[in-house]
């Protein structure tokens, strides 16, 4: 008899697990699918660092950008204000570090000489006068200057000589800064790095950096996969979504570096916008989601590609523009429970400015003259906006933003936010050893900026419950067929006003993208959820096997308990093994053979008795099982579209179009698919069952 109810109940798993793994829009995430590898384990790409003998630098240094562990444990924690602990508002000032680079050839050729110094203690960075003559440094010499200029900063990285200790490599700027900033954006910040600096000081190299070496950029969307890998894998509650842009800005015009320049036509420039709840933005940017690293590196090389650099005097590869590389990170945990969810938002950008210029140290004439004036007005109206934010009379006089001139330029306009608004804000100065004028200047901007204070806020929103979300969509689609009225309506009347209409169909616009962005979020709830499903179906199985493993084995179980999987594999051999194992005894019962000491405690009628309380167990939680699923398939049913004809070969259609593409959401006719074969299995005749069990479960 309990052989029969073994096989009843396997069939019920393996139905309920094929059906699962079938309508799964991410097979890889089922059991046992190797589909998702950290990234650690499927990139092996080394790189050096340094010039090569850095006696004292830590055993750190030299492990290879894609090797695990993951550095930080912040993006493993849940959302922790979902227990209210964290705080909503924090203000603070912007972080400000200075970097030193090596000679670059030329200046080694010219014999120049090192004026910067650092403490790494004290953080203290000092600027010594020009002792020899130098070209560079003609003012300098005809100023006569004699003092010595210290400055104190979060950090002094000296990144002038390789071969000294203290010699601060690109992980060493990425382990200090770009770590804790991505522990910021996990616990919900916005941040902002932006690198500041003269032409060819190394802002490039320390934002971007080299093959060999990458910089902070690739560093932190290393560092961002990984942790959601780890993550994902020990909170399959919380669903991650990233998205990435990349833009110039080039004499004061924004271009978008993700869209392939074509030859031969005019470049195509953006607007900048502004809302209400988001500050200034660009309209139009492309922003691609990302889903592994490969992919992010991709476009962040295509961007690069894509950006304005020449040759000058000062730099062979100059950037004649800012570029800003923005990642968007969202966070959704949600609850299987209460089935509510939370999101949490925050934007990663990474600003590599162009360098301030000479036009006389440069050279430069035509247009690297006018690339070079354009560049120097908007780092003037820069300086001018931190000067503003960080004069502490400005607060005092209660008109916070009215002084601070950040429409003067396309970049102070664009980074407003992240100059003095919701984020968390570091700069990373960037000077060059030898000159002297142009190093003072960046010294002093640098301290202007570390007296600003920004206002971070958690970026979260709270228990949103999928009916709220459900209504949400409703409400804004027929919000949106209003405003097609009110468009359809306005493009007839105010035909020759054309800007109006125009301006319109722009918040159309900006409607139907807040719709599509929820409607995603709708799909990762869903995602969510199917993860949950198949990690409580996992332990329903696992509980099932254990089970069954004793009811085979029923000689070495006594009193109702279940053996470890390696003992029940040897009774198994022991059964079906030779007569030489009966000759024993052992299988016997005899009394005085070791399976007679079990046969006289055990009770078959109490093993039956334990074992259909057992199953009503489980057939309980199934019927639980497809409750859930049930609730989510009428939801799917208020929001799908009609199903497809269902005819033979339409559907086998669709199972190419399914495994052609992995990575949707399952349609509401495959749930109900799902839901009508778990019904089907829940009401399949169990003659094993007595009456009152099968009361119990209906
Ligand atoms: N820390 C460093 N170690 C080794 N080489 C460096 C370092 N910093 C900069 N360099 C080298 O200095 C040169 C100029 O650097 P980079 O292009 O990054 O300057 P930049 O500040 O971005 O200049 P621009 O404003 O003109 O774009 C490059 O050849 C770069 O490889």
């Amino acid at each position: 008899m309990y052989s029969n109810h073994q096989l009843r109940f396997r069939d019920v798993v393996n139905d309920i697990n094929e059906t699962l793994i079938g309508i799964s829009p991410y097979p890889r995430l089922m059991p046992n699918n190797a589909g998702c590898l950290p990234y650690a384990a499927r990139h092996s790409y080394h790189y050096s660092d340094g010039g090569g003998s850095r006696a004292a630098s830590s055993a750190s240094s030299s492990r290879p950008m894609h090797a695990p562990p993951v550095r930080s444990t912040a993006s493993s924690a849940p959302l922790r204000s979902l227990d209210g602990t964290l705080p909503s508002s924090i203000g603070g000032n912007v972080k400000v570090v200075v970097r030193v680079r090596a000679f670059l050839p030329r200046e080694i050729e010219r014999g120049a000489e090192c004026l910067v110094e650092m403490d790494p203690v004290t953080n203290r960075t000092t600027l010594k006068p020009p002792n020899g003559y130098d070209p560079a440094n003609v003012r300098a010499h005809s100023r006569k200057v004699i003092e010595n200029k210290s400055f104190t900063f979060d950090k002094s990285f000296w990144s002038h000589n390789p071969a000294d200790p203290r010699y601060a490599t690109q992980e060493d700027i990425y382990d200090c800064l770009g770590e804790e900033f991505l522990d910021h954006n996990f616990e919900g910040y916005h941040t902002c790095i932006f690198a500041y600096g003269q032409t060819g000081s190394g802002k490039s190299y320390t934002m971007m950096g080299t093959p060999e070496n990458p910089g902070l950029i690739p560093r932190t969307c290393e560092d961002l996969f990984q942790r959601i890998a780890v993550a994902s894998q020990e909170s399959p509650n919380v669903t991650y979504h990233v998205r990435v842009s990349y833009f110039e800005v080039y004499n004061e015009h924004v271009r978008d570096l993700l869209v392939p320049v074509v030859p031969g036509q005019p470049p195509y420039y953006l607007k900048i916008r502004e809302s209400p709840t988001e500050g200034p933005y660009v309209k139009d940017l492309t922003e691609v989601p990302v889903r592994s690293l490969d992919e992010i590196l991709r476009y962040m090389r295509m961007g690069d590609a894509n950006r304005t650099t020449a040759s000058t005097k000062m730099n062979d590869t100059s950037s004649r523009s800012h570029a800003v590389f923005t990642i968007m990170l969202k966070q959704i945990h949600h609850d299987l429970e209460t089935d509510e969810t939370t999101e949490r938002s925050s934007r990663i950008r990474l600003v590599d400015l162009a360098g301030s210029e000479r036009a006389k140290a440069t050279e430069a004439t035509g247009q690297r003259l006018r690339e070079g004036s354009n560049i120097n007005k908007s780092l003037t109206t820069l300086g001018r906006v931190i000067a503003a934010l960080a004069d502490p009379k400005r607060s005092r006089h209660g008109h916070r933003d009215k002084v601070v001139p950040y429409r003067d330029s396309i970049l102070t306009w664009l980074l407003k936010d992240s100059l003095g608004g919701n984020s968390k804000t570091a700069m990373i100065a960037c000077i060059s050893p030898s000159d002297y004028e142009e190093t003072l200047s960046t010294l002093r901007y640098a301290d202007q900026a570390k007296r600003i204070r920004t206002r971070a806020v958690v970026n979260q929103r709270e228990n949103i419950s999928s009916a709220q979300r459900d209504a949400q969509i409703a409400a804004m689609a027929e919000e949106i067929r209003q405003l097609q009225l009110i468009v359809g309506d306005s493009r007839r009347r105010f035909e020759k006003d054309s800007r109006e209409a125009e301006e319109k169909l722009e918040e159309y616009q900006a409607r139907v993208r807040n719709l599509q962005e929820l409607m995603e979020e709708r799909t990762l709830v869903a995602e969510g959820k199917i993860r949950s499903l198949q990690t409580e179906n996992e332990a329903l199985r696992m509980h099932l096997r254990l089970a069954v493993e004793a009811l085979k084995n029923p000689i070495r179980v006594p009193a109702g308990g279940v053996q470890n999987e390696e003992q029940n594999n040897k009774n198994k051999e022991a059964a079906e093994g030779t007569e030489e194992v009966e000759d024993d005894g052992y299988a016997s019962g005899e009394p005085g053979s070791p399976a007679g000491e079990y046969a006289e405690d055990y009770e078959p009628e109490n093993g039956a008795h334990d074992m259909q309380e057992r199953m009503q167990g489980l057939l309980r939680d199934l019927d639980l099982f497809r409750r859930k699923i049930g609730d989510d398939k009428s939801r799917f049913l208020m929001s799908q579209p009609t199903p497809p004809p269902s005819s033979h070969s339409d559907s086998e259609d669709a199972c190419q179009e399914k495994d052609a593409s992995e990575d949707r959401t399952p349609n509401w006719w495959e749930v109900a698919a799902l839901d009508e074969r778990i019904s089907e299995l829940l009401n399949r005749p169990r003659p094993w069952l007595t009456a009152r069990g099968r009361k119990n479960i209906v």
